[in-house]
């Protein structure tokens, strides 16, 4: 019946035409009627037949080609996922075993001896959360992930990233270079003995230059800077900046106090903006103590990142830069209708001392200056000071709280910050904000969490206590229309003492300068006692959170507070000034949790340890041997083991440095 299946329906037609006649003519020829319907009947039989068999083999072959089709797409997408550049992965939702892949995964996982394994898969699908290219051999993979089908895409961007880092690498770096005390080393010195100080810093520098290829420009003996791409500073980071301990141990074996200030950013473009940046990183290197890079990008959302700051502060402040502010602090106050001063949250006696210093400044300069506080961040020896001030003689003694200081406070008032310049940690933030005309005065290394624009900031890490530099300031201000009085000095004279744990920290011949003047204005060392004594309960609980300490590590102890029990800053920070003063102990740390809800931890430290860093990867700061944190929504046990990583990584990172 094969010649059935080759009848087309043109053939059908013209067969149909042909029976039509026939039959037309054979009922019109025939004899018989009988027979001729028995023929006709017999005849329309085949055609029947003939027809059906053909409807058959037409849906036969519908199929057939649909088949085909099928078969040919198959082949072909087959052929793609074969040979497209594009790795495909099956995998078992459940257990990641691979299912299926495509012959592209082979060739992507060549010379790995082995086809791709379960491990692979949780790598892949790990970098994929990570956002992240999946790195196989010399080559890099974007992963695409069709989380419905369980199907993993591996598309090859060795390319746009080696195009990217290449880019990255391009960006322009500015650097600006400044030689710590300088001008004290080399002031009273011969020409002579200045030109060997030039020589060490200029071939220094070059050397310095020579090993990382880039430009260095001399503007000044002490001032420098540099330019290159990203691709050397890159090189500079991977070495943690040791240019800094390189200049410090040659200029100490030369005797010379130098150390250097680094400020560097970098971005595309705008060089201007680039140039503004690294001058304020430069600065910002500098108020923190020098001895350090500030390293920032150029763009609104990079955050500061600091190298070095591993040595205590050695620049020293000068006489010449005290009394500079001392005289523009003079004209900001002249031209403000009245002065405000607040020192940090929960404000100490160095905070208040400094703020009575600048409440007797202001009224030298002729005008009324309140110092306030806030009842409820009243610490007891502050308190004390408070009572002490307004038993004395002088009636109204402007000490202030914060609802009166809103009320009382004008438009063009002048606020002055004293011992902190964070935002975050000034004593009533509401309070901070509604004046437009500030003036910071501080002696804590300062980070990029500072005010926008204060009119005058003067910080100084190498001064001991913020009352020392105030009482500074107000020497070269010191005139007849205002006197200290004798409970004014004494609390200055207390704060300093606070901050220098009585003279036997942080002092330089100023603090002894500044503590001789406060003498003179009749600072008297019986009511200082009075005022700083402890409490007896409070001294039993200091020492229970001694007695609750361990060892973590060679020469750091670690005291814990009672988990249920809430203990205030001071006896926090007692806390841990008992635990350093111990033999063999390096850095101590107290761990309590503050009335306000927060773990608090005071971190004091001994021989080079920089606690100022690790409180400030803890959210915290202070000093590079006294500083401190809070940490919301931790428990005491979760913070400590925090710190305990911290410290970890700070070891191993000493140890392989
Ligand atoms: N979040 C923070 N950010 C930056 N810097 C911070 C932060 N929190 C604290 N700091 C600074 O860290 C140091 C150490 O603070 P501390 O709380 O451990 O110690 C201060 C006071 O609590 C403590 N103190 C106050 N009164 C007494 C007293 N009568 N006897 C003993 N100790 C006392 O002394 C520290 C005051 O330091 P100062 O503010 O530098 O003057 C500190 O610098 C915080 O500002
Ligand atoms: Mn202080």
């Amino acid at each position: 019946m094969k010649f059935l299946k080759q009848i087309t329906p043109r053939m059908i037609i013209v067969m149909m035409i042909l029976v039509q006649l026939f039959e037309s003519l054979f009922l019109v020829c025939s004899s018989s009627r009988y027979v001729a319907i028995a023929y006709l009947f017999i005849l329309n039989l085949i055609i029947t037949f003939i027809l059906l068999s053909q409807a058959k083999n037409y849906t036969l072959r519908r199929h057939d080609f649909i088949r085909k089709i099928n078969d040919e797409a198959e082949n072909s997408l087959n052929a793609t996922l074969d040979n497209m550049p594009i790795g495909v992965i099956r995998f078992n939702e459940k257990t990641l075993e691979p299912e299926w892949f495509n012959p592209y995964i082979d060739m992507i996982y060549k010379g790995n001896d082995s086809v791709i394994k379960r491990e692979d898969i949780k790598l892949i699908l790990k970098k994929k959360l990570e956002d992240q290219y999946v790195t196989i051999g010399n080559q890099k993979y974007v992963v695409n992930v069709d989380e419905e089908k369980h199907l993993i895409y591996l598309i090859d961007a060795t390319k746009e990233v080696a195009f990217r880092s290449d880019f990255n690498d391009s960006r322009a770096v500015i650097g600006a270079i400044y030689v710590d005390n300088y001008d004290d080393a080399t002031d009273l010195i011969s020409d002579s003995g200045r030109t060997v100080i030039n020589n060490f810093i200029a071939s220094f520098l070059e050397e310095f230059s020579d090993k990382y290829a880039f430009y260095l420009r001399r503007i000044t003996s002490s001032r420098y800077f540099f330019f290159c791409d990203y691709r050397v500073l890159d090189q500079m980071i991977k070495d943690k900046f040791e240019v800094l301990k390189e200049f410090r141990t040659k200029s100490t074996e030369k005797e010379f106090p130098l150390t250097l200030s680094i400020g560097v950013s970098y971005g595309w473009e705008d060089f201007p903006n680039i140039g503004n940046v690294a001058m304020n990183n430069l600065e910002l290197a500098q108020v923190r103590g020098g001895d350090q890079v500030v390293l920032r990008e150029n763009s609104e959302q990079a955050r500061p990142v600091y190298f070095g700051g591993n040595s205590e502060g050695r620049t020293q402040k000068s006489r010449t830069r005290a009394r500079a502010i001392s005289t523009a602090l003079r004209t900001i106050i002249s031209e403000s209708e009245d002065v405000f001063i607040v020192g940090h949250r929960f404000t100490d006696m160095d905070a208040l001392g400094a703020a009575i210093a600048m409440k007797v400044f202001a009224n030298m300069t002729g005008k009324e200056a309140f110092v306030v506080y806030d009842e409820k961040q009243l610490l007891p020896d502050v308190a004390r000071a408070i009572e002490k001030m307004n038993e004395s003689a002088d009636g109204f003694t402007h000490i202030v709280k914060l609802e009166t200081a809103r009320r009382l406070k004008k438009p063009n008032s002048l606020l002055i910050m004293v011992d902190h310049s964070k935002p975050t940690q000034t004593l009533d933030f509401d309070f901070y904000h509604s004046f437009e005309k500030l003036v910071i005065i501080d002696h804590h290394r300062r980070n990029d969490d500072f005010p926008e624009q204060p009119l005058l900031s003067y910080i100084e890490s190498s001064a001991s206590s913020a009352s020392e530099l105030t009482v500074e300031i107000l020497q070269f201000h010191d005139n007849n229309r205002r006197k200290m009085s004798t409970i004014e000095a004494s609390i200055a004279l207390a704060g300093i003492e606070m901050d220098t744990k009585n003279f036997t920290k942080a002092t330089t011949a100023r603090t002894f300068e500044a503590a001789a003047y406060l003498r003179s204005r009749g600072a008297d060392n019986d009511l200082i006692k009075v005022i700083m004594a402890t409490d007896f309960e409070k001294y039993k609980i200091v020492n229970e959170i001694v007695i609750n300490s361990e060892i973590v590590f060679p020469g750091i102890v670690l005291g814990m507070g009672k988990k249920d029990q809430k203990y205030d800053n001071i006896t926090t920070a007692k806390a841990a000034d008992t635990m350093v003063e111990m033999a063999g102990v390096t850095a101590a740390f107290a761990l309590t949790l503050h009335p306000n809800g927060f773990i608090s931890i005071s971190a004091r430290s001994r021989n080079g340890f920089n606690v100022q860093t690790l409180m400030e990867q803890m959210g915290g700061g202070g000093h590079f041997n006294n500083a401190a944190t809070q940490i919301y929504e931790k428990t005491l046990s979760e913070v400590k083991a925090d710190l305990i990583r911290f410290l970890e990584e700070r070891i191993e990172n000493e140890d392989n440095h």
